[in-house]
């Protein structure tokens, strides 16, 4: 949906002014929290949004079918997201976890609730403030399951930008936990590597 938003043609029928619509209002709610993220990390409140972490807005919508035999599969494997932050909005069926101190929680569906979930970018820029959250979706049998994933990022398209640890968080105490990367070496390491369930962010880690 940003930078460039698609022909309105190429998007289903079924969901394409609800998908429009409720994209705008999902980049409004990203400025918002990205405004406090910043604040809460002592930083002015338009850091974050002038490191071009809402120039790209991914929106993806996931339909599981039911699965006759859950046991066997997943429905998304464990992954954390690549972004700086998703807002994730899912139907009542449920099946989404988190992996929290080693047990795998789960994030019960409430009417109207958004999950926000920190992805690795944000732990990178941070130097580990703020940690992206494991998370896995079970297969069900009584779906189908139908979400959609709101992903920030910068526009990805390889430039000259180079990004790490944001300078004004890091001090003698609190060095540097990743290398600095262009958004390419970001990008290519994050597709090659597929969701096998080991964690990205430690490709970048000093
Ligand atoms: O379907 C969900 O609830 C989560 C999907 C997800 O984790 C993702 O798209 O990255
Ligand atoms: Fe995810």
């Amino acid at each position: 949906m940003a930078p460039d938003p698609p022909n309105p043609d190429e998007i289903p029928l079924a969901c394409r002014d609800a998908m429009i619509e409720y994209s705008k209002h999902v980049m409004t709610l990203g400025g918002f929290l990205f405004e406090l993220l910043s604040e809460s990390l002592g930083l002015h409140s338009e850091m974050l949004k002038s490191m071009d972490c809402m120039k790209g807005l991914n929106m993806i919508g996931h339909y599981y079918p039911p699965c006759p035999q859950p046991d066997l599969t997943f429905g998304t494997s464990q992954h954390s997201d690549s972004s700086f932050i998703t807002i994730l909005l899912q139907d009542q069926i449920g099946g989404l976890q988190i992996l929290h101190k080693d047990s795998w929680v789960d994030v019960s569906p409430l009417p109207g609730a958004l999950v926000i979930n920190i992805g690795d970018f944000l732990q990178i820029i941070t130097n580990d403030k703020f940690k992206s959250v494991e998370h896995r979706v079970l297969a069900n049998r009584a779906g189908p399951r139908i979400s959609v994933a709101g992903f920030f990022s910068t526009n990805m398209l390889p430039n000259s930008t180079v990004y790490g640890p944001i300078k004004e968080l890091l001090s003698e105490e609190n060095p540097p936990k990743y290398k600095d990367f262009t958004l390419e070496e970001y990008t290519k390491g994050y597709i090659e590597k597929g969701l096998d369930g080991t964690s990205h962010l430690s490709r970048f880690k000093i």
